[in-house]
């Protein structure tokens, strides 16, 4: 059975559709990164997997199972005992998501029960300083309250962490060593992860596999090495082009042509068919289905038939870029044969 199972599941916003038919599954103990551009539903998703969305989201359609129980469908109790045995968070800002009125040892005690051990937990985070349960959040820096809330999401051995951009707000070298933590102490407890991200290289490099959220969608997923190395969906290989990894020194890195949509309803064809190069006339107007493509699950009416390549000397140039961020469509991403 998955862990984590999510199928065609639309939720709206007042005025917005967030995940417009949104399909993922994730196996226990497996990492799971997913990547997509600002607005693509990742946090929608994400919160989803614990009923956690704000009170103006609305399911319209789809289900969620985590350890085959339908999350939308239990209970106040049952919802309550899943998200405390079965399910972990971590978000962005771990400064809010810590009680700023409470001491560190005090908020991780709350966690564990009589008889946790404070010290222990922290000490897996690698806060080994004994000052550290005295203070207050405030008076830790952002690295340190993130790994505190790590502590508190993993102080009970969760099936299921869900990780929502925990390192966007801190500097590259605490991101490595925070990233280390959570992977480290998930593959010790053997917690599945759902990482969400905007940085689909790093998201590669430590994740078994990948999901790209799309329109909310997800609009390929697959192994990581097989999501990154053999391309499948154009969308994917424009986000890989875009990505720092791709860009050669004192190059400026190539935006993804265009602005991704803002549904107010369904998507009537490929969402992203109004900034894909390959895009053809049934793109606008049918829905994609999920096809096999290799070891990937593809969303493309021509997946299987396009062969796409990225390569750092279609970078943009200094200057290249127009006065509105967006490149012309001439592609970063461009088809080596169809
Ligand atoms: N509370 C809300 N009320 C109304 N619309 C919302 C709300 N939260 C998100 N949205 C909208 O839903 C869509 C999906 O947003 P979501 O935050 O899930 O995407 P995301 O991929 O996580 O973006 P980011 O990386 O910027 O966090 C966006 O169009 C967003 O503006």
């Amino acid at each position: 059975m998955s862990l984590l199972s999510v199928r065609n599941l639309v939720i709206d916003y007042p005025r917005t559709r967030a995940l417009d038919g949104a399909d993922l599954t994730l196996q226990p103990g497996e990492s799971l990164g997913l990547v997509g551009e600002s607005g693509s539903g990742k946090s929608t998703l994400g919160s989803a997997v614990g009923r956690l969305l704000p009170t103006t989201a609305r399911r319209t359609d789809g289900e969620v199972l985590v350890a085959g129980e339908p999350v939308f469908e239990l209970p106040a109790a049952r919802l309550r005992h899943l998200r405390r045995k079965h399910l972990g968070f971590v978000f962005q800002d771990p400064i809010a998501s810590l009680d700023p009125t409470m001491r560190v040892g005090a908020q991780l005690r709350l966690v564990l029960g009589r008889g946790g051990d404070v010290g222990f937990h922290l000490a897996r985070v690698r806060l080994d300083d004994p000052r550290v349960p005295r203070a207050y959040p405030h008076q830790l820096s952002g690295g340190m309250a993130q790994r505190v809330a790590i502590a508190m999401a993993m102080a009970t051995s969760p099936e299921l962490l869900v990780a929502d951009e925990p390192t966007a707000a801190l500097d590259s070298q605490v991101r490595e060593e925070v990233s280390n933590v959570v992977f480290s102490l998930a593959a010790e407890a053997g917690t599945g992860i759902l990482w969400l991200s905007h940085d689909l290289p790093a998201v590669a490099r430590r994740c078994d596999r990948v999901a790209v959220m799309y329109g909310g969608r997800v609009v390929e997923s697959g192994p990581a090495r097989e999501v990154l190395g053999d391309l499948a969906h154009p969308y994917t290989a424009a986000l890989a082009g875009s990505a720092p990894a791709a860009a050669a020194h004192g190059v400026r890195l190539r935006p993804v042509p265009g602005r991704p949509p803002v549904l107010d309803g369904p998507s009537a064809g490929c969402a992203f068919a109004p900034r894909c190069p390959f895009a053809e006339e049934r793109c606008e107007h049918e829905r994609p289905v999920p096809v096999r493509v290799r070891e990937q699950d593809v969303l493309c009416h021509r997946a299987g038939e396009l062969e796409l390549r990225v390569s750092q000397g279609d970078a943009v140039p200094e200057g290249a870029v127009s006065e509105g961020g967006v490149v012309p469509q001439d592609g970063a991403v461009s088809e080596v044969k169809a």
